[in-house]
């Protein structure tokens, strides 16, 4: 069995298209459009390539958008004091500090100290403790867009065994919180597996969907999944350069052999990396609203 390719990139290029449209409208309707700050500090190349991604994505969808560099040197006052700065600017509707910052920064503090209200990666305590009540204002990106991508493509979620390879507070806790809540695109019965979990495969041959986030290379193989289930790899692990220099990724699921198995499953690149952007841009936009006391 070949399974049927879920194409990130193709549902994050439609829904681009209806934000783009919606930002258009707002600018007609309201004279207002979304403001997004993006606050790199250091020069990691992977994260210079995210935020010049989110940037790019932000300019295409006619967003106020802000590129904020720092040095990798910048002391933690110094970006409380940054981020107090565009907390109060009312040009800007979202904050996102790009992870991982510099060792020595107190990750929790900086994260602690965005605005919740501009908290367009919903990382703050805050928006953290209202998706685990079911009642979010927003919803973290890397899980928003799998979720998203799971309902456009028709999986079914309701019931579902859904097992999820991760415990990250960017991705495996909120994506299991998310699909175990009540509601539309969720109601599943999730299990998390992590680097204690005693027998991964006894869990992950039980998954109806199965999320991976491990972090590891190829960490799930073709027999550790149940035919028919539908693959989500969260992964993106550099292997190689081609030749001409351009980076080889990998995901961590063992694509090929799962391809075998699976119904679904998303390609790394091309799946899950290209919805997180996208679900930026949707978060910005809601902020934008609700900033303006937009209502349609
Ligand atoms: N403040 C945040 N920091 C980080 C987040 C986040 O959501 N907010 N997530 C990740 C990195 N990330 C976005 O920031 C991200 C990762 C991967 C992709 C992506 O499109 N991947 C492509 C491959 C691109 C490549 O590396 O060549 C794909 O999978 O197709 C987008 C965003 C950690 N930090
Ligand atoms: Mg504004």
């Amino acid at each position: 069995m070949a399974a049927k390719l879920l194409k990130g990139a193709d549902v994050a290029k439609e829904i681009r298209e209806e934000l783009k449209a919606e930002v258009e409208a707002m600018k007609a309707k309201y004279g207002v459009v979304p403001g997004l700050v993006t606050i790199l500090v250091g020069e990691n190349p992977a994260s210079q390539s995210y935020v010049r991604a989110k940037q790019k994505t932000a300019h295409e969808l006619g967003f106020y958008s802000v590129q904020d560099n720092q040095p990798a040197d910048l002391s933690e006052d110094k970006l409380l004091a940054l981020i107090d700065k565009y907390n109060k600017d009312p040009k800007i509707d979202g904050i996102l500090v790009q992870l991982p910052l510099p060792k020595g920064v107190d990750e929790n503090k900086i994260l602690l100290s965005i605005d919740p209200g501009k908290d367009v990666d919903a990382f703050h305590p805050v928006n953290v403790g209202k998706l685990m009540i079911g009642k979010p204002d927003y919803l973290p990106c890397t899980p928003a867009g799998i979720q998203e991508l799971l309902v456009r493509s028709g999986a079914p979620i309701e019931g579902a065994e859904v097992v999820v390879v991760g415990r990250s507070n960017i991705v495996g806790k909120p994506i299991a919180m998310m699909l175990m809540q009540k509601g539309k695109g969720a109601n599943a019965t999730v299990t998390v597996c992590h680097t204690r979990t005693k027998d991964v495969k006894f869990h992950t041959k039980r998954a109806d969907i199965l999320i991976v986030a491990a972090g590891v290379t190829e960490y799930v193989t073709g027999d550790m999944i149940k035919p028919g289930a539908v693959v989500i790899d969260v992964g993106v692990n550099e292997v190689g350069k081609t030749a001409d220099g351009k980076r080889i990724l990998k995901g961590d699921v063992a694509f090929e052999a799962a391809s075998e198995v699976a119904s679904a499953i998303t390609p790394v690149p091309g799946g899950v990396g290209p919805m997180t952007i996208t679900m930026l841009m949707k978060n910005t936009v809601r902020a934008c609203k609700v900033h303006n006391n937009i209502k349609d």
